[in-house]
């Protein structure tokens, strides 16, 4: 999966406010295959920025600011058309989909035919080491399996920024370390501009990036 991603994920003066109190105020630039961590104590605003740069931000938050994403603003775009990628630490795969069925569900309609799509989800099984498990049963599979194959149920859509509400929290501390690399390195092969939200340090020096506090 090539990067076509040349300038990455922008948040111009970006400020939310909610009930009358500014709740965020973030400017900056993420750069291509850059991962910068956001920190913050609860209710600081983490979530309510990464749904307003997903467009899922509810009517009662005030917004301004810009947020550009590969050069083109998003203001006003829904969704599905933002073509950002969000992974959440409760990734649900479908259970009535084997696991080739979940990731054949999120590919880009742009790959075409039966037999590319099967190629596509046969490629993001090797990445994720998990080949010959495409008819495999989501519930059978350990909870770092199912973080690996929930990532790549997100790259598939190839996003151009991808954003992770704390991915890692519910991994116990060995399987974390892992799924970590794993992630990273993945965001950084695919030049993604990313923006990690989580209360643990740890994460923060493991992504070895920019770290960004909201007090
Ligand atoms: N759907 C919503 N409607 C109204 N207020 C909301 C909604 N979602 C969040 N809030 C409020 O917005 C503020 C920021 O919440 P947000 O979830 O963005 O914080 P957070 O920093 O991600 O917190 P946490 O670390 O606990 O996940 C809080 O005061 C919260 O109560």
């Amino acid at each position: 999966m090539p990067s076509g991603i040349k300038t990455g994920l922008e948040l111009r003066d970006v400020r939310i406010g909610l009930d009358g109190r500014e709740l965020v105020a973030v400017d900056l630039v993420i750069e291509p295959g850059e991962i910068v961590t956001l920190m913050g104590p609860s209710g600081s605003g983490k979530s309510s920025l990464l749904g307003h740069i997903c467009g899922t931000l509810p009517d009662q938050f005030k917004v301004a600011g810009q947020v550009i994403l590969d050069g083109q603003s998003l203001d006003g775009k829904a969704p599905q058309d933002r073509h950002v990628g969000i992974l959440f630490q409760d990734d649900l795969l479908f259970p009535h989909l084997s696991v080739g069925g979940n990731l054949a569900f999120a590919l880009s309609t742009n790959v075409r035919g039966k037999a590319n799509r099967r190629a596509r989800v046969e490629e993001a099984l090797r990445s994720a080491d998990l080949d010959g498990f495409a008819d495999r049963d989501p519930a059978t599979l350990s909870g770092g399996q199912r973080a690996r194959i929930a990532l790549m149920r997100v790259l598939l859509s190839e996003p151009c920024a991808l954003l992770l509400d704390e991915p890692f929290s519910k991994l116990d501390s060995d399987l974390r370390g892992q799924i970590r690399s794993f992630v990273f390195n993945l965001c950084r092969k695919n030049g993604l501009p990313t923006l990690m939200v989580t209360h643990d340090p740890e994460d923060g020096i493991a992504a070895g990036g920019r770290v960004i506090n909201l007090a």
